[in-house]
């Protein structure tokens, strides 16, 4: 079991905000957030309407609207406290899932992607990833494959970002798998051996995604986007076969937001009605997984039957592991410090105090074989333990002692076939990422030549 984690960040306050000359109402300390409606008058602090000062507590409060402030949280601090914790889950054989919320124009691409120059969780998780990757892959303690893919959801149809322009980049189809959960049909995967290969396809993706200039930012995101590594490790523990899964969603959410604030009017409307459509059902799922983890903490209570609309929206059924299920996963509520978007803020504030409550269920991703094998494992050294009991007592020619000795001997001998079975299937694995990886570079190479001789 494990709490959603949640961070909360304010960003500066941007050009629009200064013209209006808008009044700074957030104060952040330690981990409490301080929303002032500066309209009402000095009272007491509280959640009710009435009350001037508003306090939240979140995991972490970061404190963004200002680099010469000395509490100030920059990108490099942000990585360090969230985005270490899903590498950590990741080479434990973990699903994580990191998704920033917040009003338009408050920052959520800027701390999931980042400017140039000043690159945000999800380039510092992908580069931390192959740095690690490097580490133990020199001490020859592991092996690794790495897959991408990258999505975006548009007005309710998913659309791959890594494929090119073909029938079926478009509107793929969601489908549900009984034990892996939900997944889109016919998205491309990309295997990646570096850093650069992921940033190369990080950048074709940013570019095919949907943006346009609203009344709240120039460069808005239109879209939710997704994106997914599949991170496979395998090595031999103490003679013993590992294999371990990790999928690690990294989530930009488009910009929550009331029209009226947007001035949106027609294409831009109906984006902005699909965009809250998603998540208005992603603040009903959140609620009903807190009234879930309430009711469950509360052992007393009569259990209430609480269903959650996952299947409501897209985004929230592509999601339905990362929350409340076998993920790892972090919110982050980005928002703006200005009064003129006092509202907006609020709700996210309230959204994400909310978002603290769900209690995910994480387990570590086993291959099933390698499962199978630990336990015909610790079935043989209970059988063994057995019979050496039997031993001292002069049992040793007894029936039970010699179908003992039998079923040891055909466990011993599942537990090589398989551990063969499966070094076989991963060094299969290694030499066609390798053959893989070098056709790739070769085509490359070919292209390049081809380009330069074309010029001669
Ligand atoms: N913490 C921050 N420090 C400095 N600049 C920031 C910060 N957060 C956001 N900005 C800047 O504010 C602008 C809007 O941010 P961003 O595009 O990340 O918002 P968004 O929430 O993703 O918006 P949308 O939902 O419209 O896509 C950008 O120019 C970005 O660089």
């Amino acid at each position: 079991m494990a709490s959603v984690k949640v961070a909360v960040r304010v960003r500066p306050m941007n050009r629009r905000e200064k013209d209006l000359e808008a009044k700074f109402i957030i104060e952040m300390e330690g981990k409490k957030t301080t929303i002032t409606n500066i309209k009402l008058p000095d009272g007491i602090t509280g959640d009710s309407s009435r009350d001037r000062t508003k306090v939240f507590t979140y995991d972490f409060s970061y404190f963004s609207a200002d680099c010469k402030n000395s509490n100030y949280v920059s990108q490099e601090r942000v990585f360090r406290d969230l985005g270490t914790d899903v590498l950590k889950s990741a080479f434990e054989g973990y699903n994580a899932c990191v998704f920033a919320y917040g009003q338009t124009g408050s920052g959520k691409s800027y701390t999931m992607m980042g400017n140039t120059g000043d690159s945000g969780l999800i380039p510092r998780i992908c580069e931390g990833l192959f740095s690690k990757i490097a580490d133990v892959t020199r001490k020859g303690d592991a092996s690794f494959r790495t897959e991408v893919s990258y999505l975006e959801i548009y007005n309710e149809r998913v659309r791959d970002l890594l494929r090119r322009k073909s029938s079926k980049t478009f509107n793929l189809r969601v489908r549900e798998h009984p034990k892996e959960g939900p997944y889109v049909e016919d998205l491309s995967k990309h295997l990646v051996q570096n850093y650069r290969d992921v940033e190369e396809l990080m950048d074709a993706g940013n570019i095919n995604r949907t943006t346009a200039a609203t009344g709240m930012n120039d460069v808005s995101s239109r879209s939710h986007a997704i994106f997914t590594i599949n991170f496979t490790q395998a090595k031999f523990d103490a003679e013993m076969p590992c294999e371990t899964v990790s999928k690690i969603h990294l989530v930009d959410l488009a910009g929550s937001e009331r029209a009226d604030a947007t001035g949106a009017t027609g294409v831009r409307l109906k984006e902005g009605g699909n965009i809250n459509k998603s998540l208005v059902t992603l603040g009903n799922v959140i609620s009903a997984l807190a009234d879930l983890s309430q009711d469950a903490a509360n052992h007393l209570a009569k259990k209430k039957q609480v269903f959650v609309p996952y299947r409501d929206s897209v985004l929230t059924w592509l999601l339905k592991d990362s929350l409340g299920g076998n993920s790892k996963t972090i919110m982050i509520a980005t928002i703006s410090p200005a009064d003129i978007n006092y509202g907006e803020t609020l709700s996210t504030l309230r959204y994400a105090n909310r978002a603290k409550n769900i209690i995910n269920k994480p387990t570590i991703n086993e291959d099933a074989n390698v499962k199978l094998i630990r336990e015909l494992r610790a079935e043989i050294a209970r059988l063994k333990a057995l019979l050496a009991q039997g031993n001292q007592i002069a049992l040793l020619d007894s029936p039970t002692a010699l179908s003992m000795e039998e079923k040891l001997q055909q466990n011993e001998a599942r537990v090589e076939e398989l551990t063969k079975e499966w070094t076989n299937k991963w060094n299969e694995t290694q030499n066609i990422l390798r053959v893989s990886y070098m056709t790739l570079h070769l085509s490359v190479t070919l292209q390049l030549y081809i380009t330069l001789y074309s010029f001669i």
